[in-house]
């Protein structure tokens, strides 16, 4: 098959914070680089970010690396690997410096040094005092970050595609990944990119989920190309409920909130998080105050007519804090719940907010799968980076702020590889045919009419299953039941409808493609599950109560083929200092 093709030294599959960074290495080096987006790259989803990034800078109050990791290690329920973590929470300070030295314009402290606020689960002195670590740009930290990383992009000369959709993964004659089928979105045209290496930063997944702060295109597309490839995605079983989302939609009020000083209340204006987290409060982790919302509903003791959710206050703050630290908060609040923060309480409850798994990555970015006999091998000229991935840094719960950090930290370092791979491997591998032949038939499938549901209609039937079957709190009955109905779902797939067959920015076309790639990333969750016996991080069943660390303490693996689950042990040593052993985890 003859297709329109381009080479490239890099592909990078995403524009957000961790696509961005990466780019930016390989095109300083004067690499070429492409960076594909399905979006205009500035809005990908790290424009949403609101509360901040997570680095002890200590500007507010004492702070270390070191405090910052132990954080990271409990907060991850001790799932995380603790050697990337360690790496990570040292590279935080010159990553945030980093970015101030690129133009991200933080908000200042009266002495002029980078604003800090406390954000869930951090301490000081290894589970002391609450610390603040978490540096902000107003409550719009992501939209400073991506723009700032845009421009940086722009004057180095990375070459974009904007409004690229990526189709899958293509592989030479040897079976090496070499780029990419890609759709452009306007003409409705495929276009081959050949590279030498290939970084997926495709970002999250959240919408497989009815209720989500993500955005409509955080599909979880790298991950199914991955699982496609033969890849298998790691600790997927772990999701994210961030405790505030607004209450019945579920657009993000950011935790910054409380780290400001707002609390929530009950019906009866109880500040529950007392009972649940009495020392940390409304600022423990963000699983245990999820859980929390959610019982207090279950009981009994939820606002509203329906008793379904509790409320934010904010308005003891005063306006002026409101103005300059929550602006954007403000205005949600008003656009999407009605109520202005200043005045009254925001009505909340859990909503689906990030993917802890991914696809299995070391701390270089490299795609790292089992080679059997418990060894790993890097998948050559492969590379993750972002929430698509797991460099296993969050484990089964991540602390917020410690995204924005992720993205950055091993973006960075992954487009820092891609260099020494590139000038190791300066020879371009072209796609096979059998290989191109398989991702274009994904394309030409959806010019078959089908006879079942639209995709709207499975799309909804899907995202309704996720979160009646996979939500905050799962037993083995709803689960099996959710795996049995997706499976069902998934077996509908080749008889969907698509009513539109036109080329030119056919978008139909294209969210029936994000459909199949929800199915699959979806599967991974609920399968993954519906495995894990035991309550650990955000994975939390009732008749699993307990972390059970002898059996447990162990990274899952999900494999396409035949729905298949195998494991890998947790790096428990950290690069220079002590472990951290499992402790219980209390806030
Ligand atoms: C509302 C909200 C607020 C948040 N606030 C914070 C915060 O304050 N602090 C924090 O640490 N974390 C926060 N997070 C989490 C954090 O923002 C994200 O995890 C992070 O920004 C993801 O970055 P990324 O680079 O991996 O992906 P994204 O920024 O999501 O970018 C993904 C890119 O992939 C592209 N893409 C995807 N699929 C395809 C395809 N098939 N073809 C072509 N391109 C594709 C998209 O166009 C996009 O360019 C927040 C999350 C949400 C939802
Ligand atoms: O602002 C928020 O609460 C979101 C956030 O920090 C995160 O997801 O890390």
């Amino acid at each position: 098959m003859s297709l329109p093709t381009r080479h490239f030294d890099a592909l990078i599959i995403g524009a957000g914070g961790a696509g961005l960074n990466a780019a930016l290495q390989l095109a300083g080096a004067d690499l070429r680089v492409a960076v594909v987006s399905k979006v205009f790259p500035t809005r990908s989803h790290t424009v949403a970010a609101q509360g901040g990034v997570n680095a002890a800078l200590a500007n507010v109050l004492p702070d270390s690396w070191h405090w910052h990791m132990f954080d990271t290690v409990k907060g991850s329920d001790y799932l995380g690997d603790q050697d990337a973590i360690e790496f990570m929470c040292r590279e935080a300070i010159p990553t945030v410096y980093e970015l101030e030295h690129a133009g991200v314009p933080f908000s200042r402290l009266d002495n002029g040094k980078i604003y800090q606020r406390p954000f869930g689960g951090q301490s000081q002195n290894f589970g002391g005092d609450q610390a603040a670590r978490t540096c902000a740009a107003a409550d719009r930290t992501g939209h400073a970050i991506l723009h700032t990383l845009y421009q940086q992009n722009i004057r180095a000369r990375t070459h974009f595609f904007d409004e690229f959709f990526a189709i899958d993964l293509v592989r030479d004659a040897e079976g090496i990944i070499c780029g990419a089928l890609v759709l452009e979105i306007e003409t409705g045209e495929p276009l081959l990119i050949e590279s030498k290496a290939t970084l997926l930063a495709t970002g999250g997944c959240g919408q497989v989920f009815r209720t989500t702060s993500n955005a409509h295109i955080n599909t979880g597309d790298g991950c199914a190309m991955a699982l496609r490839a033969g890849i298998p995605l790691m600790d997927m079983e772990f999701f994210q409920f961030h405790p505030t989302g607004i209450a019945g939609k579920g657009m993000l009020i950011t935790e910054g909130t409380r780290g400001e000083g707002g609390y929530l209340v009950n019906k009866h204006g109880e500040r529950f998080m007392e009972r649940y987290a009495p020392r940390a409060k409304d600022l423990a982790s963000r699983d245990v105050v999820s859980r929390a919302i959610v019982t207090e509903v279950k009981e009994g003791r939820g606002c509203g007519e329906n008793g379904d959710y509790v409320m934010l206050k904010l308005d003891h703050l005063g306006e002026s804090v409101i103005a300059k630290r929550l602006p954007g908060i403000r205005e949600s609040s008003k656009i999407f719940a009605g109520c202005d923060p200043v005045v009254e309480p925001i009505p909340v409850f859990p909503t689906a907010h990030y993917a802890m798994g991914g696809i299995p990555t070391d701390r270089f970015g490299r795609v790292a799968m089992p080679a059997g006999t418990g060894s790993e091998e890097v998948v050559v000229g492969l590379y993750a980076a972002g929430e698509c991935a797991c460099a296993s840094v969050h484990g089964a719960n991540r602390l917020g702020g410690n995204s924005l950090l992720d993205i950055l930290v091993f973006g960075r370092l992954a487009g820092k590889d891609i260099i020494d791979f590139v000038r190791e491997n300066p020879y371009q591998r072209a796609a096979d045919s059998a290989s191109l032949d398989q991702a274009m038939a994904r394309l030409t499938r959806w010019e078959q009419k089908g006879e079942g549901a639209t995709v709207q209609e499975l799309r909804a039937e899907f995202r309704k299953c996720m979160e009646d079957h996979a939500g905050v709190f799962r037993t083995e009955e709803i689960m099996s039941e959710g795996v049995e109905r997706l499976r069902a779902l998934r077996d509908r797939l080749p008889e969907v409808r698509l009513t539109d067959h036109s080329k030119v920015f056919n978008t139909a076309r294209i969210e029936a493609l994000e459909l199949e790639n929800m199915v699959d990333v979806g599967l991974s969750i609920a399968v993954s599950a519906l495995h894990r016996q035991e309550s650990r991080g955000a994975h939390s069943r009732p008749d699993y109560p307990e972390r059970d660390d002898q059996v447990w303490l162990k990274h899952s693996l999900y494999y396409q083929d035949g729905d298949r689950m195998d494991y890998k042990p947790v790096r428990t040593k950290p690069l220079t200092v002590e472990s951290f052993p499992p402790k219980e985890r209390v806030y």
